[in-house]
């Protein structure tokens, strides 16, 4: 497959080295670090789909600007989605596919599943409290991450008592506290707390590195072109 390739950081690298492994082609990489390649050079005969991992406030101009270009992307990058609406409808309007998810690992995906049934079972027997919380490198620029978003998003459709989240601990039971950590080069562990008087139950996930991001975005970009739409990791994965 012919791969655009959009943020050349600590993802896009590792999208560089899964990608060939694959046999796939790497077409293009858009970066600021390249400022001789431009996006709007792209064209479908030349790009078969782009993956997207840069920064909040790039994502969505970049997402739009592949879509008008005609090419589906893949995006993973953190932070915009207060602008999603708007790409969803260019996605609807083009015609051209695309695929988001705050996180590409098979395994959080998993982890996501298994949080929605926990919280469902957890606020039917009552008498815990909850708390999301995320680790990440000291690089990463958005707080809390993406997934912790979709944890606690995930929570609160179970557990109707946390009606809204705070990125900082609480005392109000209505809020789920969703804490951030920032420590090294940890790659990202998300961890979901249940404690009661009596005990304490966890739900973690831990990245040893980023070929879970890469190996899943690459599915996702071999799954994605000539499909129309918005999708995410439950519509390739069936979950
Ligand atoms: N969904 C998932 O599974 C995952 C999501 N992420 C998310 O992906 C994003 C990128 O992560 P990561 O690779 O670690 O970050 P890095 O900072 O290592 O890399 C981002 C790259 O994008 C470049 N960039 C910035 N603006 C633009 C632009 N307008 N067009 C093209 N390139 C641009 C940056 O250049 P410069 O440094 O010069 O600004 C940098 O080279 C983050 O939002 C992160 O949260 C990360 C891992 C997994
Ligand atoms: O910035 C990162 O590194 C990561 N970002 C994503 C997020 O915000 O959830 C996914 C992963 O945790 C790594």
């Amino acid at each position: 497959m012919k791969i655009l390739l959009i943020g050349y950081g600590k993802m896009g690298k590792a999208l560089e080295a899964q990608a060939q492994a694959r046999g796939h082609q790497i077409v293009g990489i858009v970066d600021p670090s390249r400022p001789e390649v431009r996006l709007t050079d792209f064209t479908p005969a030349q790009a078969d789909v782009a993956i997207e991992f840069t920064h909040p406030d790039a994502a969505f101009q970049n997402v739009v600007t592949t879509l008008r270009q005609g090419i589906p992307v893949v995006c993973g990058s953190t932070g915009w989605l207060h602008h999603f609406d708007e790409a969803r409808a260019v996605a609807q309007e083009t015609g051209v596919g695309l695929f988001y998810a705050s996180n590409y690992s098979v395994g959080v995906n998993l982890f996501f599943h298994f949080n929605e049934y926990l919280a469902a079972k957890m606020h039917q027997f009552g008498g815990y409290n909850v708390q999301v919380r995320e680790i990440h490198h000291v690089h990463k620029v958005d707080q809390p991450s993406g997934t912790a978003l979709t944890t606690a998003q995930g929570i609160m459709r179970h557990f109707p008592t946390k009606t809204t989240w705070r990125n900082e601990p609480t005392t109000d039971a209505h809020e789920l506290a969703v804490v951030s950590e920032r420590e090294g080069e940890v790659v990202g562990t998300h961890v979901v707390t249940y404690s009661s008087t009596l005990d304490t139950i966890e739900l973690r996930h831990e990245a040893h590195s980023r070929d879970a991001f890469a190996q899943g975005a690459l599915l996702a970009a071999e799954w994605l072109p000539g499909k129309a739409g918005i999708f995410g990791m439950n519509d390739l994965l069936g979950l």
